[in-house]
């Protein structure tokens, strides 16, 4: 396929890696004006520019750049694969992306991020789901810049400290580069307003840990996972770039998982 990405961050190189040695070829990058010299046979300034000879586009911006863009591809008829799923807490970038995906006729595709078991839990949303929490624990490095910084002081901090407790929908929108598997995790179960969430600052790890506990009449289930994060960047996890190029796979297959 001929991509387009938005971004040029640690998840888009991964992604613009991985599609291009699977065969697919990235055809333009949308990045802000003043980078466009930085490589200007490849990088674009406007949504025109990224969709003209582009079969689909990838977002690996944040909230953002598919709030700003998102709507201007998927009317123009452009499938948009996304990893910055946490915009959507915010409702009128959720119904502005449906209006466009229906207009253009166009699917905007959520990949999964940095968690798993979401397969299990939107299956078990379909019968009675009574509690979904999601758990998020970084190294105190993966919440620079964040509003634990606020809280915390993270350079310092020798034991676990929890620095948010709320709705997925508060945690999404607060922590826009943190909290994307908060608001993956809501829409795969209980929605944004009923899906707890905790976020802890934690010296003691050096991975990415998510864990889901979820209850309802499919049973129990827990789930975790350490992931690393890319090199590029210590508050992303190598998964979420990987599920971007899964979902991509899954598009250009004619067997879906
Ligand atoms: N679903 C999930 O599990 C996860 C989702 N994410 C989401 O993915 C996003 C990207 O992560 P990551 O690659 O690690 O972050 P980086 O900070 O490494 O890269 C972000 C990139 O996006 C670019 N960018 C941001 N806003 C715009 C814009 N308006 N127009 C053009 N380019 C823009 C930045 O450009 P510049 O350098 O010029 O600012 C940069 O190239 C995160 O912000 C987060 O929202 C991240 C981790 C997990
Ligand atoms: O990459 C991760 O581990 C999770 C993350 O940043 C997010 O949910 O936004």
């Amino acid at each position: 396929m001929r991509i387009g990405l938005i971004g040029k961050g640690a998840i888009a190189q991964y992604v613009s890696n991985a599609v291009q040695a699977r065969g697919h070829s990235v055809c333009a990058v949308l990045v802000r004006s003043g980078s466009v010299s930085q490589n200007p046979e490849l990088f674009v300034d406007s949504v025109s520019n990224l969709t003209a000879n582009t079969e689909l586009v990838i977002d690996c911006a944040g909230h953002r750049a598919l709030e700003e863009y998102g709507p201007q591809i998927l009317a123009c008829g452009l499938d948009l694969v996304t990893v910055s799923i946490g915009a959507l807490a915010d409702q009128r970038v959720a119904d502005a992306l449906a209006s466009a995906a229906r207009e253009g006729g166009a699917k905007l595709h959520l990949a999964s991020g940095a968690i798993g078991a979401l397969d299990c839990l939107s299956a078990a949303a379909t019968g009675k789901l009574e509690k979904v929490t999601y758990v998020g624990r970084k190294p105190p490095l993966g919440w620079m810049g964040s509003p634990a910084a606020d809280k915390l002081h993270l350079e310092a901090l020798t034991i676990a400290e929890t620095h948010f407790k709320g709705t997925a929908r508060e945690a999404a929108l607060r922590f826009p580069k943190n909290a994307n598997v908060a608001a993956a995790v809501a829409l795969a179960g209980l929605g944004f307003d009923q899906t707890q969430v905790r976020l802890i600052a934690d010296p003691s790890i050096t991975r990415n840990i998510h864990e889901i506990e979820a209850e309802g009449d499919f049973g129990q289930f827990h789930f975790q996972i350490s992931g690393n994060s890319l090199p590029d960047n210590p508050r992303s996890s190598a998964l979420a770039a990987m599920s971007v190029v899964s979902k991509l796979e899954q598009i250009s297959s004619p067997v879906v998982l």
